[in-house]
């Protein structure tokens, strides 16, 4: 479902960060992304969302060539993709509700269905008492959830989270990796960036490591020398 085809990315003040990648990724796989800090995590990451573009190579999702996608079509790339950042960028003026919404009602979805799919995500993410409550009264770590349930409620293809437990503790990191796995044993393809290797040997998958943008292994997670 991605694919990278000797993809190499240089930004434009000639940084470069991602040197000849290639791997492929199925349906259905949860992959680890992980490396030092200044690695290439995110600039990859950009890459499948077409944040950024490639340099140099090809970029396939679900077979497609996205390298050179127009402008207008990146919304409908972006619709099969869930994105979840350290910082999840609640509106904070708006219910736990209404934040998961968001995505549903820009995509013009019947309000009912909107609802209906907003309790059933809320309840996947264990947060089905905390529809009207407002962002800041939630914990940092309901908080990030209420990011993935935003992230996750019109059904991606693949979720990609960058580093989506940075700033929570172990317990509540390893709630979220849970749920990821949660999410992926429905069919949902996750890639998750994190450099915490202690949280990654605890479940351990298929791992990337990227090195000075360069990747230096693809394999079990448990294999890593
Ligand atoms: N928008 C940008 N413009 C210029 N250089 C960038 C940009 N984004 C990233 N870089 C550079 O590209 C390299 C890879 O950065 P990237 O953020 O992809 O690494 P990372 O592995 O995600 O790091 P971290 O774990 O610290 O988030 C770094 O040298 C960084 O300085």
């Amino acid at each position: 479902m991605i694919e990278f085809k000797s993809v190499s990315k240089v930004y434009q003040q000639g940084q470069i960060a991602l040197q000849n990648i290639n791997f492929k990724i199925s349906s259905g796989e949860f992959v680890y992304l992980t490396g030092h800090s200044g690695a290439g995590k995110t600039s990859l990451m950009q890459l499948i969302a077409v944040i950024e573009r490639a340099s140099i190579g090809q970029v396939l999702f679900n077979g497609k060539d996205i390298t050179d996608i127009s402008l207008k079509e990146i919304p409908y790339l972006r619709r099969r993709i869930g994105m979840i950042f350290q910082d999840h960028h609640l509106m904070l003026n708006r219910t736990v509700a209404e934040n998961v919404a968001l995505p549903l009602l820009i995509r013009d979805f019947d309000e009912d269905e909107a609802y209906e799919l907003v309790k059933q995500t809320l309840e996947k993410v264990g947060l089905q008492n905390k529809e009207e409550f407002y962002p800041l009264s939630l914990s940092t770590g309901e908080q990030q959830r209420v990011g993935i349930a935003r992230a996750v409620v019109a059904r991606p293809d693949v979720i990609l989270a960058d580093e989506p437990t940075g700033n929570l503790d172990k317990g509540l990191s390893q709630d979220i990796l849970a749920l990821f796995e949660l999410l992926n044993r429905d069919g949902t393809t996750v890639v998750m960036a994190s450099h915490d290797t202690d949280l990654l040997s605890t479940s351990p998958h298929r791992t990337l490591v990227l090195n000075h943008g360069h990747l230096v292994y693809d394999g079990e997670f448990n294999n890593i020398q």
